[in-house]
């Protein structure tokens, strides 16, 4: 006897609901054999139904009435983005007795929690692997995979558009704009492309992992988040010159003092695994203390690669309704305190442009004594600009955040015809 269809209503049909859309359509009977159960879609939600031309959607299935779809499917997949309406058709979703696949990790940042709460009183699934690295199965690791382990660290590139943004400019030597308009036409950007750039995307990512990896309730607003924005071409070559890679990175880790959460941009060896991740791909590394160290990679970003793990969801989720069953549920119990990621210590490059005259070195040297900031290596750069100054690279062992940031504005206080140029931090091995 065959099973009865399931009815998938999918809410969006842009970058991502579209190729989803096709990928359920285009594989309508190998799915059903995988799922022992046909996946019927019950209509597709769009703010503008004149500007869907899929040829795989049909067009008499489309409505403007997302709310309405939401209580008549077996399995909601939301596709729209954004906070607000999305929590609203999630939970009505949930609510009516649907399980739902979701790609929106600002969405799960921000009211994760209540809506996995919102599935488990309702016995359905709220499934979202495509919301941490796109194509890059991370989510079900965590989730499950690994749930026998005890999680020290997950750390990796985790959002494409930062990476091809910076990748284009590193290697192509691209302008920032350029390329940022680049990665919103290829699909990878989101509607406001600030999220990716100032690392709001890649906080959300990692407050997403965090809750996995350490049963945590952590939220976007537990992340200490730095973007690419101030990153210039500078930048880029001084790393470059340092035999270095500019990486937007995204760290989770427990230890005895709590949690920590943190995005920020690094300047990594260019042998570093994570300094080979090009384009819109991500890398996410995961140090499992019995498990050692595993790492994911794939295409973060784009609409086929998104939407290949959001029907593996939606196909998890419909087998799971044939077997009258859901997947694990997503126990936040820890109480660990979260502690400011910008506490940690790190090594920083700061780039100085100062004038070429005696006693300016010292002086420099002065001010980061004074912080009780330790210098590893300075570097006079030869060239001059038109003032006759020229840069000082200075990189420190490891200080706190706090206490660069404190040494730069002190800096700007002392040197009259000197500025900070730039300070970003720089990965050692530990
Ligand atoms: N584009 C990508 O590479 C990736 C996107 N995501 C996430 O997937 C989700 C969708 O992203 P994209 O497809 O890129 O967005 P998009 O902007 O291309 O598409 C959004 C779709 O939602 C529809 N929509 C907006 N408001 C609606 C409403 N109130 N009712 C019904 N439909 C509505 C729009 O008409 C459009 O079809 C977002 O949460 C995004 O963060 C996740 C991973 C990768
Ligand atoms: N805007 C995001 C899309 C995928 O999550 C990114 O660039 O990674
Ligand atoms: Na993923």
């Amino acid at each position: 006897m065959t099973n009865k269809a399931i009815k998938v209503a999918l809410l969006g049909a842009g970058t991502v609901g579209s190729q989803t859309a096709r990928l359920i359509v285009e594989q309508s009977d190998e799915l059903e054999r995988r799922i022992g159960a046909r996946l019927e879609l019950a209509g597709v939600a769009v703010l503008d139904p004149a500007a869907v031309h899929d040829p795989w959607i049909d067009k008499s299935l489309l409505t403007t009435d997302t709310l309405e779809l939401t209580t008549r499917a077996d399995i909601v997949v939301e596709l729209i983005g954004g906070i607000e309406p999305a929590r609203t058709f999630v939970l009505s979703a949930l609510n009516h007795g649907a399980s739902v696949v979701t790609a929106n990790k600002a969405l799960l940042a921000t009211h994760g929690p209540e809506l996995y709460e919102a599935a488990e009183k309702n016995g359905v699934d709220i499934y979202f692997e495509a919301a941490v690295g796109g194509a890059i199965p991370i989510v079900r690791p965590l989730r499950e995979s690994m749930v026998g382990d005890k999680i020290n660290r997950v750390m990796g590139i985790v959002n494409g558009t930062t990476n091809y943004i910076l990748d284009e400019m590193t290697t192509k030597g691209l302008p920032f704009d350029t390329v940022l308009k680049d990665a919103q036409e290829k699909g990878f950007a989101e509607a406001d492309p600030t999220a990716d750039i100032g690392g709001f995307d890649a906080a959300a990512k990692a407050a997403i992992m965090a809750c996995l990896a350490f049963n945590r309730d952590v939220r976007m607003d537990d992340v200490h988040v730095e973007g690419i924005e101030h990153i210039t071409d500078s930048d880029i070559a001084a790393a470059r010159a340092m035999n270095r890679v500019i990486k937007l990175l995204a760290v989770v880790s427990q230890n005895d003092e709590g949690i920590s959460a943190g995005v920020y941009p690094v300047m990594l060896p260019a042998e570093h695994q994570l300094a080979k991740v090009s384009g819109s791909f991500n890398a996410v590394f995961v140090e499992g203390e019995a498990s050692d160290d595993l790492m994911f990679y794939g295409r973060g970003a784009g609409g086929a690669p998104t939407a290949s793990a959001v029907t593996g969801d939606i196909v998890t989720v419909a087998r799971h309704r044939v077997l009258g069953s859901t997947g694990p549920k997503i126990p936040l119990f820890s109480t660990a305190p979260i502690v400011d990621a910008a506490r940690a210590e790190s090594s920083y490059m700061m780039r100085l442009n100062v004038p070429d005259a005696v006693g300016v070195l010292a002086k420099v040297a002065e001010v980061f004594a004074r912080n009780n900031v330790s210098i590893r290596a300075v570097q006079q750069r030869e060239e001059t600009d038109d003032c006759g100054n020229h840069e000082l690279w200075i990189t420190t062992h490891a200080v706190a955040d706090s206490l660069i940031r404190k040494t730069a504005v002190d800096l700007e206080g002392t040197m009259s015809h000197g500025k900070v140029l730039s300070v970003v931090r720089v990965f050692e091995d530990e």
